[in-house]
This record gives C-alpha cells, structure tokens and sequence, in this order.
C-alpha cells in the first residue's frame, strides 16, 4: 500500500488519531495507541450520515489478547477528504490494445470496470501508445497517491512495469502491488497467480539481465532456441491468439533447426538450504522492505566468467530459464519454482540427445510438467488422502487463505 496519512478523527470529544504503518494499525487516544495487526482489520467504511455533510468511520476489527473478538470502532472525520483516502483504493491502470487479440479494452469495460466501480475503487488509465510507454511511465510517476498498479495486458505490460519501477532514481517506491488482468496471448504471470483470486502482495524475484551495455530486468523467463522462437518469430499470427505458439513449435521441430551454445552458470551449491532460509525469511521478514540497490551481485555480462562456474558447451534446440511454473497456458517448464527463492530454473534440451520426434514429446511434456522424472510406482499423499502417483507440483500462494488464528502465527513453530 502507498503511503497513507495518519487520520484525525473525534469519538465523543476525545481526539483520537488512525494510522498504519507497515503492518500496524494503530488507534491512538490522547496520544495512547492500541495496536492491531492490519491482517485483523476486516472492513474499514465510510458512512455519510443522512441530510448532513458529515460523515463517520467505521471499523471493523478482531481484537483481544488470548480470544479475538469482533469490535466495531465508530468514529467522526475532521477531514472526510483525507477519511475516503482510508477507505477507497487508487489505482493506475495500464491498457495495451496491442495484447493478445487486441481485446484488453473490452476486458476492462465488460469484465474488470464494473468490479472496480462496485468496489469504490478510483483510477487512472493509460491506453499504451507504443512499446516502452508504461515503462516510461513507471519511472517518473508520483506514485503517492496510488494504492496499486494493473496492467490489463499480457506479460509484456507487467514486465515493462517492472522495468519502470526498477529504474527509478528513487527505490522506494518499488513494494507497490502490481495486479495482472490476463488479456494477451500467454498470460504466463497470471496462469501462475491463478487469476485475481491473489489479492495480498507476495514478494517474487527479478532477473537483472545485462546484455552489451544494456541492463533490463525479467521477472518471468528467459528463452533461447525453440521456444523462443514460436513465441517472438510468430508474432505475424497474433490473430490466432495462443495457437502462434503451436504454429511455431512444429515449424521450427520439422525444420530441424539448430541452435549451438556455450551457457555458464553458477549452481547452487544446496538449494534444500536457500529454499528452506527463503520460507524463513518470508515469515519473518517484513513484507515491504525495501531493496536498498539493484546492482549484479555477479558482474555483468561483459565480465570474464568466474572460475568456479558450470559452463556448458552443446549444441541445444532450446534453453530456458525461469522464475515462474508456468511461461504459458499449457506450458510448465519449472514444476519447482518458487517466487522468491533465490534461484532461477533451468531447462537444457540438447540437439544431439534429441531427436525431432523426441523434441516433439518434449514440448508436449512441458505441458504436463512429465519432463521430470519419477519412479514406476509407489504413493503420494496430500493432506493424509492418497493421491495419484504422478508428478505434482507445490506452490505457495502467498496468503491467499484467511484463517483466524490467535496471533497470526502457526503455534509451537520457530518459522
Ligand atoms: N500501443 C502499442 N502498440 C504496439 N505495441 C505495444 C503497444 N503498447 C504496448 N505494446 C507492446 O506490445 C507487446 C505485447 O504486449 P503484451 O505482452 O501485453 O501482449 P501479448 O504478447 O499478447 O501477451 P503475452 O506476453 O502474455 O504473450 C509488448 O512488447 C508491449 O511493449
């Protein structure tokens, strides 16, 4: 959430002042604050009273040392302006007609406007007008007044919004919820946020790319061979919406292309121990901390390559690398990514140990994640009942689940 001003407000002659900060709400009276977690803050609303200018505010709120109970906190506003910036969200939205079949204006008037408006959200829209524009944007924007950013779009639109924030003079601002409204031809982010039902920020890595002289960041994937070839090398079918993708697939198998490569990298020396210290971290850490830089841990491309590298030399019909499951409908090349584990995914398909009709099944297995191998036989459980023995993926949906608990915490757990 962006910054939001403390707000005066009256309850029978006694000064009281509302404020969040962080994750904190907090109401003071006489300068004394009680304290609540905002988690426990179900509703806060705005009621304007009959016949009169005057308005109260409303909260609702689970409060209590050992037992939550609901309270409800009835206050009058000394400025109802700044009291509907408390109860409203500001949003920038971000249309690209370019997107998918070119329908990202219909989604948002039919589909995305009226849930907006009967929420009581306010916003502002950019119709981008070329490449670049929302990234542009996104760099020198005041972002105060705004509560989250949407790009109705595809990936194209979130990644440019990336690249904005992240090259701003001023990192501050860069925690600001991003929300995806899938209407391009992949929707890779969305597909793995399984559509609006994430509405809490979670934390995801970036990718800082250097390339020449050139830095950019990608949040989702980066592609060479096959795969990126069906996607950028078929963008003269976008009409077809998704089905450019297949077109481009079987073309490039049957054409037999191929690729070469010399690719280093660093492996993790124990991803058990990043994964496990990345869910530490998520729990404990606060939520909107701020990145105090960007910079290459690792140099740039235009570095020689350390020593203690990996460095395959092969010739390849495709390589991917990842920070999400999913790169498309259909497609889950890293059935293990995690948003904010550290670490990008890998997939390496080589020509030599690849035949074409191979290279086919490869791509269909992509689609179910079959590409990693299990036993012939054996059990899997989930949550006690037995499930199908067949590769499965777990991920995290951050906080997509409320449960009342007694202080937000799993009881007897260090994490
Ligand atoms: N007005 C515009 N005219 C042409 N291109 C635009 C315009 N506005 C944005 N773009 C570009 O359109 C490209 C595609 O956009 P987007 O990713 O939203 O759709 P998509 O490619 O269909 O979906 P996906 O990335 O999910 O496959 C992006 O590179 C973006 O920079």
């Amino acid at each position: 959430m962006s910054e939001i001003q403390p707000l005066q407000v009256k309850s029978e002659n006694t000064n009281v002042t509302l404020s969040l900060i962080d994750d904190n709400f907090s109401i003071a009276i006489h300068g004394k604050p009680i304290s609540i977690p905002s988690r426990n803050i179900l509703d806060i609303s705005l009621k304007t009273l009959e016949s009169t200018t005057s308005a109260n505010v409303i909260i609702n709120a689970l409060v209590g040392v050992k037992k939550l109970c609901l309270k409800s906190f009835n206050y009058s506003p000394v400025d109802i302006e700044l009291a509907t910036s408390w109860t409203k969200s500001h949003l920038k939205v971000f249309i690209n007609p370019f997107s998918g079949t070119g329908k990202a204006t219909k989604v948002f008037n039919n589909e995305i406007k009226p849930i907006f408006d009967a929420a009581g959200c306010t916003y502002d829209i950019t119709i981008t007008k070329y490449i670049n524009n929302a990234r542009d944007i996104m760099q020198t924007i005041d972002l105060k007044p705004y509560d989250a950013i949407v790009g109705v779009s595809g990936d194209g639109i979130i990644h440019e919004i990336i690249n904005g924030l992240l090259t701003r003079e001023n990192l501050n601002d860069v925690t600001i919820p991003i929300g995806v409204i899938p209407a391009g031809s992949g929707n890779a982010l969305n597909i793995c946020l399984h559509g609006e039902a994430v509405c809490v920020p979670m934390k995801i890595d970036v990718c800082s790319i250097t390339q020449g002289d050139k830095r950019f960041f990608s949040f989702m994937s980066q592609t060479y061979g096959v795969i990126a070839d069906c996607d950028l090398g078929t963008e003269n079918l976008r009409c077809l919406g998704g089905f450019r993708f297949i077109i481009g697939a079987l073309k490039a198998i049957i054409e037999g292309r191929s690729y070469g490569c010399e690719l280093a990298m660093k492996v993790a020396e124990s991803n058990k121990e990043i994964i496990r210290d990345t869910y530490r971290k998520e729990y404990t850490s606060n939520r909107n901390s701020v990145p105090m830089s960007c910079d290459n841990k690792y140099g740039t491309v235009n570095d020689p390559i350390p020593d203690d590298w990996t460095i395959l030399t092969d010739d390849v019909s495709t390589i991917l690398g990842g920070k999400v499951p999913w790169i498309g409908k259909g497609t889950i090349p890293f059935t293990y990514a995690l948003p904010s584990d550290g670490l990008i995914d890998l997939v390496v398909a080589r020509r030599d140990k690849l035949s074409r009709i191979k290279s086919l099944t490869f791509m269909t297995e992509l689609e179910t994640g079959n590409h990693i191998k299990m036993k012939e036989n054996g059990y899997i459980s989930i949550d006690g009942e037995n499930a199908d023995f067949a590769p499965f993926q777990v991920e995290v949906l951050s906080q997509l689940i409320n449960i009342i608990s007694i202080d937000g915490k799993y009881q007897y757990v260090d994490i």
